[in-house]
């Protein structure tokens, strides 16, 4: 069994107890569901933003702990501030020690927040709208093709859009009418190795108005110009930011270099 089989094994376990605390019903009274979302395809195509998707990691599975004293408010404000097009901020709590707490707390920020974990069940849907997500993610190496379009079609009628990541050219298939923002993880989740050309190699077999994401491994910001000469509207980074001892200036300083980079 690989990590993510580990995971997802978890995670059933886990969805099934969450379901057992709270009805669908009871969730959807609460104030996730009494404001608008924030569209991450408008964030990441109107281009007055960097297009970098900002990721609150506290650990990971591959790297063990990655910062164990970061504030979310304190930081995801500052990637807000800053120039993120969006938030990520891990909900999972077993193997990246994020939380719902965490998700709640950066929703002062007004842009997009993804809550990235790993969804297998709509009730994840409901959970993510309620916590004030705006967009979630699917991974086509944890999902059918038909749980994909089935989970999509779901978030778009609850106003949740959908980042869907594929690694390589087998899950092509996953792309459906409701995924059109589309990620590549340069990470394979099974093994842990990070190869950046990845996106680079599935950028022209996605189909052409895909709004394209790179995600993992981003640690310079030629890769970023790199992606986006290559036609990439996104930028999933995470590590890079939280492996400081102040993730906010890390982004500070990068977003910096980026602007002086282009001229
Ligand atoms: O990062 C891991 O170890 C990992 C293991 C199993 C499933 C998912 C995993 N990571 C999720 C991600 O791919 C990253 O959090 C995200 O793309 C940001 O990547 P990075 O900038 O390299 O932190």
């Amino acid at each position: 069994m690989n990590i993510l089989d580990t995971i997802i094994a978890e995670k059933r376990l886990e969805v099934k107890e969450r379901k057992a605390l709270h009805t669908i019903a009871q969730l959807e009274q609460t104030d996730g569901f009494r404001r608008d979302t924030f569209s991450l395809a408008k964030f990441l195509l109107d281009g007055t933003r960097t297009g970098i998707i900002a990721e609150f990691k506290r650990r990971s599975p591959s790297k063990g702990v990655i910062n164990a004293t970061a504030d979310v408010l304190e930081v995801t404000r500052a990637y807000a501030e800053n120039g993120a097009s969006a938030l990520s901020v891990l909900t999972d709590e077993k193997f990246f020690g994020g939380s719902t707490a965490d998700l709640v707390a950066a929703r002062v920020n007004d842009i997009p927040i993804l809550r990235k974990d790993f969804i297998i069940d709509e009730y994840q849907l409901v959970e993510a709208r309620s916590m004030g997500a705006d967009v979630i993610l699917l991974i086509a190496a944890c999902l059918s093709p038909g749980e994909v379009r089935s989970l999509a079609q779901t978030a778009y009628s609850l106003g949740l859009e959908v980042l869907l990541e594929l690694h390589d050219e087998a899950e092509l298939e996953h792309v459906c009418e409701f995924t059109p923002i589309v990620g590549i993880n340069n990470r394979n989740l099974k093994t842990f190795t990070v190869d950046i050309e990845r996106s680079l190699v599935m950028a022209s077999k996605l189909p052409e108005d895909t709004i394209k994401v790179a995600e993992s491994g981003i640690d310079k910001v030629e890769n970023v110009q790199l992606f986006r000469d290559n036609g990439f509207r996104g930028f999933l980074i995470g590590e890079h930011f939280m492996k400081t001892a102040d993730p906010a200036r890390a982004f500070r300083e990068f977003v910096a270099d980026l602007k002086n980079f282009k001229k």
